[in-house]
């Protein structure tokens, strides 16, 4: 990786298929059981919060049975021996970076292990079931508690930080990502378009294949290791 000094990683349900969490379009894909309008839209959530609290619930429940696999262990290797900039956008809602000991990380699309009151703004690490008569802890009122998770037509978090390094990005690296969903699945064609060189690693070409340099195909625990070493 000569000449490189920023980096900038894009991580998707790929990376952690191998540590048996359900991606989204994949055979048994999240997606094949629920429609996403009801399940991970804000009107989906007004229309049948207890509909959205089972989906989650369940999803951080199996959290709590899996744990970071080799292309994770990896990520968090790079992250400790990077001497230049280095930023890992994950659009999962597993903490199974972190697990792994990512610390550079940014969950633009939320997290499962926490929770938003809707009357007082705060928001929280939650463990366990939330349901939705949960209280919130920090203002005690009953039901006002949603996963604090991006959900379709809100807006991600931290695009102000991610602007900013896809403005310095010497390269972009997606991992296990089917390039599906925006903004995401449009910050190859920023970086590329900024200079930097792209790197796509998946288990097949996804939607913008076209626009990266080089690709790696393969299971994220093989080639993430392959490619950090
Ligand atoms: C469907 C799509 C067209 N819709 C969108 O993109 C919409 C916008 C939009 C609407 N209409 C449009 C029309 C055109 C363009 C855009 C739009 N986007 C939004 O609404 C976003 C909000 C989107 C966020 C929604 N929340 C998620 N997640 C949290 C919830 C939850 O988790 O339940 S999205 C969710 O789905 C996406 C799933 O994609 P992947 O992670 O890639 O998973 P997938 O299963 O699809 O693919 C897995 C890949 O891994 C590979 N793989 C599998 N196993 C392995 C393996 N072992 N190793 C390696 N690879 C592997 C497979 O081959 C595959 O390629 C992820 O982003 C994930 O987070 N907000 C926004 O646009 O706000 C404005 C804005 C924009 C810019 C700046 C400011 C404001």
């Amino acid at each position: 990786m000569t000449g490189i000094r920023n980096i900038l990683i894009l991580t998707g349900a790929g990376v952690s298929a191998e540590s048996g969490v359900a991606t989204f379009r994949g055979p048994d894909g999240l997606w094949e059981g629920h429609r996403v309008e009801d399940v991970a839209t804000p009107e989906g959530f007004a229309r049948d919060p207890e509909l959205v609290h089972a989906f989650y619930d369940a999803r951080r429940a199996r959290l709590g049975k899996v744990g970071p696999n080799a292309a994770h262990q990896a990520l968090a290797r790079l992250d400790h021996e990077w001497p230049g900039e280095l930023l890992l956008v994950t659009q999962n809602v597993d903490d199974l970076h972190e697990r792994a000991g990512s610390q550079r990380l940014l969950h633009m699309h939320g997290a499962l292990n926490n929770g938003w009151c809707l009357r007082c703004n705060e928001r929280f690490g939650w463990e366990g079931m939330m349901g939705a008569a949960a209280q919130c802890p920090s203002c005690a009122t009953y039901g006002m508690v949603r996963p604090d998770i991006v959900w379709f037509g809100e807006i991600p978090y931290g695009m102000d930080q991610i602007d900013a390094a896809l403005l310095r990005a010497d390269l972009f690296v997606s991992i296990g990502t089917s390039g599906a969903v925006y903004p995401a699945a449009g910050f190859v064609r920023t970086a590329r378009y900024r200079g930097a060189s792209t790197l796509e690693i998946n288990l097949e070409p996804s939607q913008g294949s076209i626009f990266f340099d080089e690709r790696r195909y393969g299971p994220a625990g093989t080639e993430v290791p392959a490619w950090v070493d």
